[in-house]
């Protein structure tokens, strides 16, 4: 039994004063270089000390909401981030005080990984241990990278893009670095970071080549890496390869940021803003995808996995859990406890 759907999101800075206190929350413990955070404080200040992601989550919210009232699925929907206000415990507490006692968790984050998965458990578990008794019984819904409300709007932007691109273009699927070590960790098995991104990359890509009436080819490329330079993280760069693509005289580029449900910092200022420039200089046309954000399919995917009794899943991987099996995506500095799997 569920009472209510919980979005367990990142959270992000409102206004200037909140970046410093924000970055400090992100990176405690995680080892990140001074610079790399003076670097990234730049990109919050740049955009008015204000990060995207927590309006996109309000309008999740209430998009969410109004689809539940449309079709009569009579769940609250409640919103909690990791780093930043409203923070998961003031939530908890405010679901408990609404009488809820049980929820279905929904992350703003599609695929496995330490940092994507079993890090937004460990903040569910500290969460629920700081609120104490009473608090909300929390499951997790399926992993979603899969779903076809998560595909198809890509699909359809990438083809409007194309459209203005030239002949020929190509199509750059876009995710967040992470250290290669935290993928081998990810999944029950290992590896299952860029495995399901590759999977997700070949639907789309499938797709789009189906809608324009010739194949299309692509690869995936990395943003946002942080880290010191001697920890090896997922590659190439995005703006590397921008730069061998257009060595290699390739027409254009579609950027897909698939690694990301909508266009927060990441992708406003890596890809809107870093990766566009660098286009810029090696003269590459450039096109930018939209994440699915508020599609009204994403949404639908939402009360689908809320609702749903048969799974509906695209590619190879097959459908996903939601509480994740035992070793799942381990923490590579030791076990914490973490909610929503058996360990
Ligand atoms: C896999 C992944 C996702 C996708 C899944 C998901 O969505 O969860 C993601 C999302 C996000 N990452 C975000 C912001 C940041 N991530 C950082 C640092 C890091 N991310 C990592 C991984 C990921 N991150 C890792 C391995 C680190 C190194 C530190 C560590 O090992 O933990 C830092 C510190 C500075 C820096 O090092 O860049 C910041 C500020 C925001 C908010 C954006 C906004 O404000 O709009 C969002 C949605
Ligand atoms: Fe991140």
């Amino acid at each position: 039994m569920t009472d209510a759907l919980l979005l367990v999101s990142f959270g992000g800075p409102e206004k200037p004063d909140d970046v410093v206190p924000f970055l400090e929350n992100v990176t405690r413990g995680r080892g990140i270089p001074r610079e790399r955070l003076v670097e990234v404080g730049q990109h919050y200040f740049q955009f008015g000390g204000k990060s995207p992601i927590n309006d996109q989550c309000r309008a999740l919210k209430a998009a969410i909401e109004a689809d539940f009232a449309a079709r009569g699925v009579s769940l609250p929907v409640y919103w909690g981030n990791r780093n930043w206000d409203p923070y998961l415990a003031d939530t908890l507490r405010q679901m408990r005080a609404d009488g809820i006692t049980s929820a279905a968790c929904l992350f703003t984050s599609a695929y496995a990984s330490y940092s994507g998965c079993r890090q937004y458990r460990e903040n569910l578990a500290a969460a629920v241990a700081e609120v104490g008794e009473g608090a909300p019984e929390l499951r997790r819904l399926p992993h979603y990278f899969n779903r076809p409300g998560f595909l198809e709007p890509f699909v359809d932007h990438t083809v409007a893009a194309l459209a203005e691109l030239p002949a020929g273009s190509r199509l750059e699927f876009v995710t967040h670095s992470i250290p290669t070590a935290m993928n081998d960790a990810a999944g029950p098995n290992g590896g299952a970071y860029v495995a399901e991104h590759l999977d997700a990359a070949g639907v789309i890509a499938a797709g789009v080549g189906e809608r324009i009436g010739r194949p299309v080819e692509w690869e995936l490329v990395y943003c946002s890496r942080s880290g010191p330079p001697s920890q090896p993280w997922l590659e190439p760069d995005v703006n590397d390869h921008l730069e061998t693509l257009a060595k290699d005289g390739v027409p254009g580029v579609a950027v897909l940021p698939i690694g990301f449900v909508s266009d927060h910092m990441e992708v406003i200022y890596d890809l809107d803003t870093e990766a566009k420039a660098t286009a810029e200089q090696v003269d590459l046309p450039f096109r930018r995808v939209p994440t699915p954000g508020v599609d009204p399919r994403f949404v639908t995917m939402v009360r689908e996995l809320v609702t749903e009794a048969e799974p509906v899943v695209l590619g190879t991987i097959g459908p996903r859990w939601g509480d994740c099996p035992a070793g799942c995506c381990a923490n590579l500095r030791g076990p914490q406890p973490a909610l929503c799997g058996k360990d």
